[in-house]
């Protein structure tokens, strides 16, 4: 069972040792070793079913059916194996909208750490929420319930919450989905803002275009590892085919799979 383990390399924010992800012991990764260099901007790109979203929620410390390790440094380690400055932004389809929560609520949300269980949420919290609120152009959205936002002003909420929750490494999985040019270029340029901040960044993107244009690294996935480096190296037409090849062959009924452990994988 993997566990994340504090590191002794201090460059890599993660690192990641023949690790295995299945669900009901189906493998939908396999064998992946590398690591994301501390202050890398990385996409995690790959064919529809490439254990994107799964390698993600693993990182996030959602673990499913895990064998191998994730380590994470020993700088942002916390007492529950986790790094405490972490955060995730899963897919806008896994949130209930019908939740009757005001936005100011669920961008407080992201200072749970400094604000507590059950206690009120300070003047301070809410300005610092107006000023990240005001970061992504919702300027007096505090009041509003989440179930009467657009798609795009509620991904704007979401990120306004990441900025609350001011973490070291984040993790976003497809961030930009589905929405219209003007919220996906303002948010791009939060994550790009991130980045020259020397945080770790990890997106799942469909967008090969965006990928290659503003990020410096890609993991390209199809259930292992096709490619893991600089992204002009990574996005070739030849690993791209490889990658598609690869998904054809899937089996999702296929056992669990033993290989010995890898060292030559590299990552970020
Ligand atoms: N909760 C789950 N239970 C069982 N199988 C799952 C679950 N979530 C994902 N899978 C399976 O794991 C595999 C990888 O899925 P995952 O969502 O990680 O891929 P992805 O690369 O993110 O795909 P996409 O680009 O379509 O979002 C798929 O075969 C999927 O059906």
């Amino acid at each position: 069972m993997a566990d994340a383990q504090a590191l002794a390399t201090h460059s890599n924010a993660i690192e990641i040792r023949n690790l295995t992800l299945a669900y009901q012991g189906h493998p939908a990764v396999h064998h992946l070793s590398g690591a994301f260099e501390s202050g890398s901007l990385t996409a995690i790109v790959g064919p529809n079913g490439a254990g994107k979203s799964t390698l993600l929620s693993a990182l996030s410390g959602q673990k499913t059916g895990i064998e191998g390790t994730i380590a994470f440094t020993s700088a942002i380690h916390s007492k529950q194996g986790r790094p405490s400055k972490l955060a995730y932004l899963p897919q806008q389809s896994a949130i209930d909208r019908e939740f009757p929560v005001r936005v100011l609520d669920v961008v407080a949300l992201g200072a749970w750490r400094e604000l507590g269980s059950f206690r009120p949420v300070s003047t301070e919290i809410r300005a610092r929420a107006s000023e990240v609120l005001a970061a992504v152009g919702l300027i007096g959205f505090e009041r509003r319930y989440i179930g009467e936002l657009s798609v795009g002003q509620l991904q704007r909420v979401l990120f306004a919450r990441l900025l609350m929750q001011d973490a070291e490494i984040i993790l976003l999985d497809e961030p930009f989905n589905a929405l219209d040019t003007r919220t996906a270029e303002d948010l791009l340029g939060v994550v790009l803002n991130w980045h020259r901040q020397s945080r770790t960044v990890i997106a799942v993107l469909h967008d090969l275009e965006m990928v290659r244009q503003y990020f410096p690294q890609t993991l390209l996935l199809a259930r292992e590892v096709i490619a893991w480096g600089e992204s002009t190296e990574v996005l070739t037409p030849e690993n791209l085919k490889r990658a598609r090849q690869t998904a054809e062959y899937w089996d999702d009924r296929a056992p669990w799979c033993v290989r010995p452990p890898e060292n030559g994988s590299r990552g970020g």
